[in-house]
């Protein structure tokens, strides 16, 4: 299909000075896919520790940003620092985010538009939850999460979807492959439709809820599934065989 495999680590709030050292070191020692993009999320803490430790060529990714520039926002930061730290990719809407901190599809749109308008790159994230897939309504919640960021964004070259049922986060229980195949395939038809033949031409989707070293080579051959977001798995020195999963 000619999309770039691409592999985010998304760390949430784990590490510290040494361990993020430690697995950042791992990577840069590594032989890793180069046809794979390769992006790290660790806590903003560390953000400027990631992108002065991690080798050219992978990149440093924020895990939440704020739709402002600047100004009186207590505890937030804006595209536009991140920019000037060398930090090229925020992760958006993650579900940790949507549910336990509220954030609702308006505001994750917003922050969307803002990474990009500040030349970010954006890992989107969507997902349903148990109670939502078992009463069919998947595929509904998701492009609604996605719809509400179409209504504010046109241009998609700098977005990846991350795809991220939320009953498989943490939880150990990976979506089969059909599973994540059968959603993949919609939200690409669903960019057809609603944004470009473009946007679902060349966006990747990723997949991610309990990726592992395992796992992660069936999911890879899926025709819509262009790369994972790895939460535990990237804390790990099996985050390289993930990374490699495309070979
Ligand atoms: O939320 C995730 C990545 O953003 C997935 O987390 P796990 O890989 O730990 O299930």
């Amino acid at each position: 299909m000619g999309r770039q495999f691409f592999v985010g680590g998304n760390f949430k709030m784990n590490g510290t000075v040494k361990s993020i050292k430690e697995i950042l070191d791992n990577l840069n020692n590594a032989k890793l896919d180069s046809n794979t993009e390769v992006v790290v999320a660790p806590p903003s803490l560390y953000l400027l520790l990631a992108r002065e430790h991690l080798r050219k060529g992978l990149e440093v990714a924020a895990q939440n940003i704020f739709d402002k520039p600047s100004g009186a926002f207590t505890g937030e930061i804006s595209a536009d620092q991140l920019k000037d730290s060398g930090i090229t990719w925020t992760i958006l809407g993650h579900s940790e985010r949507r549910v336990i901190l509220q954030e609702d599809d308006q505001f994750v749109a917003s922050k969307t538009k803002a990474a990009l308008d500040s030349g970010l790159g954006v890992i989107l994230c969507c997902g349903e939850s148990l109670e939502q897939r078992e009463a069919g309504k998947t595929i509904e919640v998701v492009t609604r999460q996605l719809k509400a960021v179409a209504d504010k964004v046109k241009d998609w070259s700098k977005v990846v979807v991350a795809y991220e049922p939320i009953w498989a986060i943490g939880t150990g229980k990976v979506a089969t492959t059909e599973q994540a195949q059968e959603v993949h395939k919609a939200i690409r038809e669903w960019l057809k439709k609603e944004v470009s033949d473009e946007a679902a031409e060349k966006t990747r989707i990723l997949y991610g809820g309990s990726v592992t070293e395992k796992n992660c080579k069936e999911l890879a051959k899926q025709a819509d599934i262009d790369g994972f977001l790895v939460g535990g798995a990237s804390l790990k020195p099996a985050f390289v065989d993930i990374i490699n999963a495309n070979e």
